[in-house]
C-alpha cells in the first residue's frame, strides 16, 4: 500500500489557497479524472471488449472516426454534463458546441477536449491520450454560444492530459506549475508521482513527421537540416529523432526528458486551406499551457500559441513546442526569413 497524495487531495489542497473558491472547480476536475479512468479502462481492454477499429463515420474535420474516438467522446459528455459546474462543452469529435441539457443545472465553466488523441495508434497498441482545457464562460451560462469558447489560451483556468501508456498518467496545470499523477489500477486512484515537472531548456532530440519535408517552409527546413548535419554541421552536435504520432505521448516525453515537437505549417496544409494540422482549442492551447507552465516554449512559428485569438471552434494552427532554447532558436529562424 502506498501513502501518496491522491489527485483529489492535491486539487482540494490547491483550491484551499484560493479565496472564494466554491468547490465547483474541484468537482469539475474530479469528473474529468473519472472520465479519463473510464477511457483508460476501455483502451486497456481493447479488442477484448470490441472497441478497436473504425466507426465508419467522419468528424467535422473530414477525418475517419475510430470507435474509441466516439466512445471516449460519449464518456466525457456523460461524466461532465450532470453536476452543474459547466455551461457547455466542445470537442474535436462534435461539429457544434454542446450546451448542458436543460434537465441539468448549468455552471460557469467551459470544457474543451480531444477525447482520444493519436487515434491512428489505437489499433497498433501504441500510446494514446486525452487532452482537455477549462475556461470560464464569459457570456453567462443561460445561452452559451460558440463565441464564448473563442478565448486566447492565456485565459485557460486549467489544462492537462491523460496518457494511456505502459501506465496511465494524468498531467495537470492550474497555472501554478505542472504535476503528474500515475493511476494505481488496484485502488482506482491517481497518485502524485511527478511533482513540479520541468522541461530541460536544452535538448538534442527532435520530433517531426519527416515525410512532409518537401512541403516545409524555409525556417523549419533549416532547423531540421542543421540537426541532421550533426557534429559536422553548424550545431556541432548529433541529434536524435522520435515520431510517435500521438501528440500526448510526444509532449509527455518532452516533459520528462526535454525535446522539441513540431507540426509546422507546410504547403500541403496550405493547399487544403487549413491553418495547421493540430486543433487550437483541443490540442495546441492545452498543451501550450502545460508546456509553458513546465518552463518550455510553444509557438506557431513566429508567435506564441497562447496569444492566438481563436476565430472558430475547430481552427487549426502550426505547433512548435518544447525545450525553451530550441523553441527560441526556431522563433529566431522565422523572424530572419
Ligand atoms: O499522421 P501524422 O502526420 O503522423 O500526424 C500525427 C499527429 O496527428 C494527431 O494524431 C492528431 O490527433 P487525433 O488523433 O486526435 O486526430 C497528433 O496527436 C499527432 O501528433
Ligand atoms: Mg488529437
Ligand atoms: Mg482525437
Amino acid at each position: 500500500m502506498h501513502n501518496g497524495t491522491t489527485i483529489t487531495q492535491f486539487i482540494i489542497e490547491e483550491q484551499r489557497q484560493i479565496a472564494g473558491a466554491t468547490g465547483d472547480f474541484t468537482s469539475l476536475l474530479n469528473d474529468v479524472v473519472t472520465a479519463c479512468k473510464v477511457i483508460s479502462d476501455m483502451v486497456n481492454h481493447g479488442a477484448l471488449v470490441g472497441v478497436l477499429g473504425s466507426a465508419g463515420t467522419e468528424n467535422v474535420q473530414g477525418e475517419t472516426q475510430k470507435k474509441l474516438d466516439i466512445l471516449s467522446n460519449e464518456v466525457f459528455i456523460k461524466s461532465n454534463e450532470w453536476a452543474g459546474h459547466l455551461a457547455a462543452m466542445a470537442s474535436e469529435e462534435m461539429d457544434e458546441i454542446y450546451p448542458i441539457p436543460i434537465q441539468y443545472p448549468r455552471g460557469k465553466y467551459l470544457l474543451t477536449f480531444d477525447p482520444l488523441d493519436g487515434s491512428s495508434n489505437i489499433d497498433v497498441n501504441v500510446s494514446v491520450g486525452t487532452i482537455f482545457s477549462i475556461l470560464r464562460c464569459p457570456g453567462g451560462n443561460d445561452e452559451p454560444t460558440e463565441r464564448d469558447f473563442l478565448q486566447a489560451g492565456t485565459q485557460q483556468v486549467a489544462a492537462g492530459y491523460a496518457l494511456y501508456g505502459p501506465s496511465t498518467m494524468m498531467v495537470l496545470t492550474t497555472g501554478n506549475g505542472v504535476n503528474g499523477f500515475t493511476l494505481d489500477q488496484n485502488i482506482g486512484e491517481f497518485i502524485l508521482t511527478h511533482p513540479k515537472m520541468q522541461i530541460p531548456s536544452d535538448t538534442r532530440e527532435f520530433a517531426i513527421n519527416v515525410s512532409n519535408m518537401r512541403f516545409w517552409e524555409p525556417p523549419v527546413r533549416r532547423y531540421v537540416q542543421e540537426c541532421l548535419d550533426g557534429k559536422e554541421g553548424p550545431r556541432g552536435e548529433d541529434f536524435n529523432m522520435r515520431w510517435i504520432a500521438s501528440m500526448v505521448a510526444e509532449v509527455h516525453r518532452i516533459l520528462t526528458r526535454g525535446g522539441i515537437f513540431m507540426y509546422p505549417m507546410d504547403s500541403k496544409i496550405k493547399s487544403k486551406g487549413q491553418g495547421g494540422k493540430l486543433r487550437l482549442l483541443y490540442e495546441a492551447n492545452p498543451m501550450s499551457f502545460v508546456v509553458e507552465q513546465a518552463g518550455g516554449g510553444s509557438i506557431t512559428g513566429d508567435e506564441r500559441i497562447l496569444e492566438v485569438q481563436p476565430e472558430s471552434l475547430h481552427q487549426r494552427v502550426p505547433v512548435i513546442l518544447g525545450s525553451r532554447n530550441e523553441v527560441e532558436r526556431i522563433l529566431g529562424y522565422h523572424k530572419d526569413s
